[in-house]
C-alpha cells in the first residue's frame, strides 16, 4: 500500500490534541514501538511544546488555576518539602497536532533548503564536512546573543519559534538535521557536562557540533581527540555515552525541565518526563545511560511510583552500569548517589558514595573546561560535609561516625582522589579555601579513630623517594583482615603526601600572618 510520507499516522494523530500525560505516553509507546526509527525532531518539538507552554507563560496564580509544586528547604536536613500544590484540573495546554506539523514542516525545509547533499558526493555515510555545515545553519540560524544558561532552551520547539538553544540543545538539532538528510550514521555521544557527534564508517569519526562553558572558543568541526588525550573530565577518558536514536530519544526526554522559577516545578512537566523516563526505561533504552536513570531516580525519590522499584536500587543500577559499560569513568552516578543519601541523613553512606566520586576522578587530570565537576566537589567538601560534621558533631552516642573508621576512610579517600586528581594537573586544584574546611573536619573525628589509622603505600614509590614504613609494631591492615572489634583502616600513599602540602599550606598560611603581625 502507499507509504505513510506523514510523521504520525492516522491513529496517532487521533491522540491529539494532546490534554493529558497519558496521551503523551501513549503517543510516545506508539511511535517508540514502530520498526521505523523514531523521528528526533517530531518528539523534541512535541515534549519542548508542552515544556515551554507549562513553564513560560506560566503565571503563579494564587488559588492557582495551574498546579504547581512549590517546595521550601527544611533548614536542618536540607530536605526539600513538597508543599501540597493546590490542585485545580490538571492544566494541561492542549497541543494541537497542526501547530507541531507546522514546526516539524519548517524544520525539515530548514535544513532540506539550506545543505545540498549533492555537494558531498552522495555518500553512504556522513562527511565532517557534511556534519560541520549542518551545525553551521542551526549555528547561524541562532539569535545574536541571549543568555545561553536559560532553562528551556534545549529543544527544537525553542529552536523553531524562538531561534534559541543551549549547547546541548544545539547537539541535539545536529543530529536530528542529519537524520532529516538521510544521514543515519551521525549519532549523539554524551560525557557528563558535554555532548558531540560520531559518524562514518562504525562511528570512528567524532565531530565537535556545539560549544562548551563560558569564554570557550568552540571546537566545532574539529574530533574530540585531543580532550581525550588531555585526560580531561570534559571527554570522561573517551567512555561517553554513544546514543542510538532510542537513547537520543531518552536524552531529549531527560534534558526535559520541568522548572517554572528556582523553587517551583510544573507537576505535569515532570509527571510526563518521569513516565516517559518510565516507558523508556522498559523498553531497555536507559540501561548504558547512567545519568538518565539518576534522573528517573531524583523524580522517584520525590514522588515515587507504586508498584515501581525503590529510587535507591536506580542511583545503584546506574553506577553499576558506569562500572561496567563506561571504566568507572563517569562520577556523576556517584554524586547522584551520594545527593540522595545526604537528602535523607544516611551520611555514612554519603561519604561512601563521596568517596566513591573522587575515586573516579582520581585518574584525570584537571583542565579549565572541568569546572562543573570541581564545583561538585567543592560543594561536597566546602559545604555538604561541614553540615554533615555539624549536624554529628554533637552526638555524643557511640554510633557517631566521628567515631567509625571506615568513616574517616571514606573522608581521606574523598580528599586522597581530589589530591590525586590534582597531580600531574596543569590547572591547581586545591587553595587555601579546601584547607580549613578539610582540617575542621579531620580533627573533628575522635583521636582514637585517627590514632588506629594506617597510611600504606598503595603506589610503587619513585627510585629516590623514601618509602615510609608503617610505625613498627603496627602491622598493616587490609579490610579482609579488620576483626571484629579492630577499627585498623589502610589509607592510600598519596594523602600523606597531600596532608604534608596541606600542613605547608596552612603552616605558610599561619606563617604570612606571624609574618604581617612583625
Ligand atoms: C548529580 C547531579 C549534580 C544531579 N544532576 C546532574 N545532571 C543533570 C542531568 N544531566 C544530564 N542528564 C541526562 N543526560 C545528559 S547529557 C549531558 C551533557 F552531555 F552534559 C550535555 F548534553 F552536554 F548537556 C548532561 C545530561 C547532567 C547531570 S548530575
Amino acid at each position: 500500500g502507499k507509504r505513510n510520507m506523514d510523521a504520525l499516522s492516522e491513529e496517532e494523530k487521533r491522540l491529539f490534541p494532546l490534554k493529558t500525560v497519558t496521551s503523551v505516553v501513549s503517543l510516545f509507546e506508539s511511535i517508540l514501538k514502530r520498526t521505523t526509527e523514531p523521528d528526533l525532531a517530531l518528539l523534541s518539538i512535541i515534549v519542548g511544546c508542552i515544556e515551554n507552554t507549562l513553564t513560560c507563560n506560566q503565571q503563579i496564580l494564587s488559588g492557582a488555576k495551574s498546579t504547581v509544586l512549590t517546595t521550601t528547604v527544611d533548614e536542618t536536613s536540607e530536605k526539600p518539602l513538597a508543599i501540597p500544590p493546590v490542585r485545580k484540573e490538571d492544566d494541561f495546554p492542549e497541543i494541537e497536532w497542526p501547530i507541531v506539523e507546522a514546526l516539524y514542516v519548517k524544520f525539515r525545509a530548514v535544513i532540506k533548503s539550506s545543505v545540498d547533499v549533492t555537494q558531498y558526493g552522495c555518500p553512504e555515510f556522513a562527511t565532517r564536512e557534511l556534519v560541520k555545515r549542518v551545525s553551521d545553519v542551526i549555528w547561524n540560524t541562532l539569535t545574536r546573543s541571549y543568555y545561553k544558561d536559560r532553562a528551556h532552551l534545549q529543544s527544537l520547539y525553542s529552536y523553531l519559534t524562538g531561534n534559541k538553544l543551549d549547547c546541548f540543545g544545539v547537539a541535539l538539532a545536529v543530529v536530528a538535521g542529519c537524520q532529516v538528510l538521510g544521514f543515519n550514521d551521525v549519532r549523539l555521544a554524551l560525557s557528563e557536562d558535554h555532548a558531540w557527534v560520531i559518524f562514518g564508517l562504525e562511528g570512528k569519526e567524532t565531530a565537535e557540533v556545539t560549544w562548551h562553558g563560558k569564554g570557550n572558543e568552540d571546537k566545532r568541526g574539529q574530533p574530540v581527540d585531543a580532550g581525550i588525550q588531555a585526560r580531561s573530565w570534559l571527554y570522561v577518558s573517551g567512555n561517553p555515552v554513544i546514543c542510538s536514536r532510542f537513547t537520543e530519544v531518552a536524552s531529549l526526554v531527560s534534558s526535559i525541565n520541568p522548572s517554572i522559577t528556582a523553587t517551583t516545578d510544573s507537576l505535569e512537566v515532570a509527571s510526563m518526563q518521569q513516565s516517559l523516563l518510565w516507558v523508556l526505561y522498559d523498553t531497555g533504552h536507559l540501561t548504558r545511560y547512567p545519568m538518565a536513570l539518576g534522573n528517573l531516580a531524583d523524580l522517584e525519590e520525590l514522588s515515587p511510583t507504586p508498584g515501581r522499584c525503590h529510587c535507591g536500587q536506580l542511583f545503584s543500577q546506574a553506577i553499576e552500569v558506569a562500572r561496567r559499560c563506561y571504566g568507572n569513568s563517569h562520577v556523576y552516578p556517584y554524586t547522584y548517589q551520594g545527593g540522595y543519601f545526604y537528602r535523607n541523613r544516611m551520611y555514612k553512606e554519603a561519604l561512601e558514595s563521596w568517596a566513591n566520586a573522587a575515586d573516579a576522578i582520581r585518574s584525570y587530570n584537571y583542565s579549565r573546561e572541568d569546572e562543573e565537576i570541581y564545583k561538585e566537589f567543592l560543594e561536597i567538601a566546602n559545604e555538604l560535609i561541614p553540615f554533615v560534621m555539624k549536624v554529628e558533631g554533637s552526638g555524643h552516642s557511640a554510633r557517631s561516625i566521628l567515631k567509625d573508621s571506615e568513616c574517616f576512610a571514606h573522608l581521606l579517600r574523598f580528599y586522597d582522589g581530589i589530591c590525586q586528581w590534582e597531580e600531574g594537573s596543569c590547572t591547581p586544584v586545591l587553595h587555601i579555601g579546601w584547607a580549613k574546611p578539610l582540617v575542621n573536619t579531620i580533627s573533628k573525628f575522635d583521636s582514637q579513630v585517627r590514632r588506629h589509622v594506617v597510611i600504606s603505600c598503595s603506589e610503587v614509590a619513585e627510585e629516590d623517594t623514601p618509602v615510609t614504613k608503617p610505625p613498627e609494631g603496627k602491622a598493616e591492615f587490609h579490610r579482609e583482615n579488620l576483626d571484629a572489634n579492630a577499627n585498623q583502616v589502610v589509607l592510600p600513599w598519596p594523602l600523606a603526601k597531600e596532608q604534608e602540602k596541606e600542613e605547608r599550606l596552612v603552616d605558610s598560611h599561619v606563617g604570612d600572618k606571624t609574618a604581617d603581625q612583625k
